[in-house]
């Protein structure tokens, strides 16, 4: 398999080059130069494999240059770390599946691609003799898991970026306690998508990027995308085991337009109607859910919400989409992106049916989103987490009779136990890893958001061999 830039300005590339490489040296994003398609009766074989299993012959699809053993090996390392067998296990309340990703070491669905990316990354870098400084982003969840994800690593020191007093107190401090010599975190004043431009901004900078030995742990890496479209798959096949229509929906909380991407990569994998729509869900920070329901992809303010992790306007992996949209044209997906980085918007009124075709929309306000999760926990009993209630709200509004229809929970509850004990009335009891915190010892600096002075720290503080 190879891979090439949606910018067109790079020669093709193997999966663990693309790996390394992170964000393409043109500014653009990597993508599979062919979605590979599964026939029914390979789909249909699948049905009693474990999620390691799964996970092989998803991925082994996409990588061809890492032997089979080893790649194996790797992928049952990762989720050896997850708190129940199943890695994701499927609960079913009222008319609703409902994927629970939050099973690993961080508590959100980062974890399912951040374990195996870490490996891969220790992996690589012990078979180059090589080392690497990741530099990340995150609007409070791709941060500890990738934290967790290559902590004690000794050929890996780690830059993470967050906002501000913009993360749940939870999600801070899960960042901030790791205090391993490796790991550095910076809190910047401004907002993710701040970050996460400074981020890229840096990794355009190619001298920068290779003197330093830079890696992206963010979606930015398809290893990330890549990992993600597993568990569709997964839900897929163990839905298809409940329901009469074999035909899914998905709702996704939506912030980067990453894990969303991964269910666009799934759907045109799987055979034709095994996965029927994606239901994009934002909270108030909307500009995708305007996107589809209007056309309009146009920036505005970030404004804080109860689900911080997607308090995103710029949702890096749109331009994967674009891309496709675009009849996978580089040229007229760079035209766009350089009018979007100049204007703040692109207009997609003309490519609204197509889109309509792929996406239903919805936005949930912040009365929506506890009003969802009071409501579903009187009536079923189950507490989920804000950002899981942003898709769950958006799935009861579009659900349609007789469709199967599965949410994604994106992260336990416990991570935001405020919002959730005030809308459920009830204390949570918090699982072991999240108990007592705010005791522990923290390291982190406060930056301005500016890309000088991240380069600077991270030049200081960067691993070399
Ligand atoms: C808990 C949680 N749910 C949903 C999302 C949205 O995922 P994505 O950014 O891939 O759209 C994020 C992060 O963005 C998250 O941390
Ligand atoms: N919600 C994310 C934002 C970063 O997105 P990523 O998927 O590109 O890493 C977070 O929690 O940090």
């Amino acid at each position: 398999m190879q891979y090439i830039s949606t910018r067109g300005g790079i020669n093709p590339v193997s999966f663990t080059e693309a790996v390394l490489m992170g964000l393409a040296t043109d500014g653009g994003l990597i993508l599979p130069r062919t979605i590979p398609r599964i026939g029914s009766e390979t789909y249909a074989e699948w049905q009693e494999l474990s999620y390691q299993e799964l996970a092989f012959e998803v991925m082994s699809r996409f990588i061809d240059d890492i032997p089979e053993a080893e790649l194996r090996e790797l992928i049952s390392r990762s989720y050896a770390s997850f708190d129940t067998e199943e890695v994701v296990p499927l609960v079913h309340h009222g008319s609703l599946h409902i994927v629970e990703l939050f099973h690993g070491p961080t508590l959100a669905f980062k974890d399912v691609a951040l374990q195996f990316l870490g490996n891969i990354f220790e992996y690589l870098l012990e078979k180059n003799d090589s080392v690497m400084n990741i530099l990340g982003a995150t609007s409070g969840d791709t941060g500890s898991a990738a934290i967790y994800g290559v902590r004690g690593k000794e050929r890996i020191n780690i830059f993470i970026l967050h906002p501000h007093e913009r993360v749940s107190k939870i999600q801070e401090k899960q960042m901030t306690t790791v205090t391993d010599s490796n790991v550095f975190n910076i809190a910047i004043r401004g907002t993710f998508d701040d970050g996460q431009a400074i981020v890229k901004s840096i990794f355009n900078d190619l001298d920068f990027k290779e003197k330093q030995h830079l890696g992206a742990i963010n979606s930015i890496n398809w290893a990330r995308v890549l990992a993600q479209v597993v568990y569709y798959v997964h839900a897929c096949l163990h839905i298809a085991s409940h329901e009469s229509d074999k035909a899914t929906d998905f709702s996704v909380p939506t912030g980067n337009f990453g894990d969303i991407f991964a269910g666009y990569i799934a759907k045109r994998m799987l055979p034709e109607g095994t996965i029927r729509k994606l239901l994009l869900a934002t909270n108030s920070n909307d500009i995708l859910s305007r996107m589809v329901q209007d056309g309009d992809y146009s920036l505005s303010e970030v404004v804080p919400t109860s689900s911080p992790s997607m308090d995103i306007q710029s949702a890096s992996n749109f331009e994967r989409y674009l891309y496709y949209l675009l009849d996978e044209d580089p040229n007229r997906t760079t035209q766009a992106m350089t009018r979007f980085v100049e204007t703040g918007s692109i207009d997609l009124t003309d490519f609204r049916d197509q889109i309509q075709r792929d996406f239903v929309a919805e936005k949930a306000t912040e009365a929506d989103v506890s009003t969802c999760i009071a409501d579903f926990y009187k009536k079923h009993g189950y507490i989920m987490d804000p950002h899981t209630a942003v898709g769950v709200h958006c799935a009861l509004k579009h659900q349609r009779k007789g469709i199967p229809l599965c949410c994604l929970a994106t992260a336990h509850p416990g991570k935001f136990g405020d919002i959730v004990e005030a809308a459920i009335k009830k204390t949570l009891e918090l699982p072991e890893s999240i108990q007592n915190l705010s005791d522990k010892e923290s390291r982190c600096e406060l930056m301005d958001a500016d890309r000088n002075l991240i380069k600077d720290f991270v030049k200081k503080h960067a691993k070399h061999i």
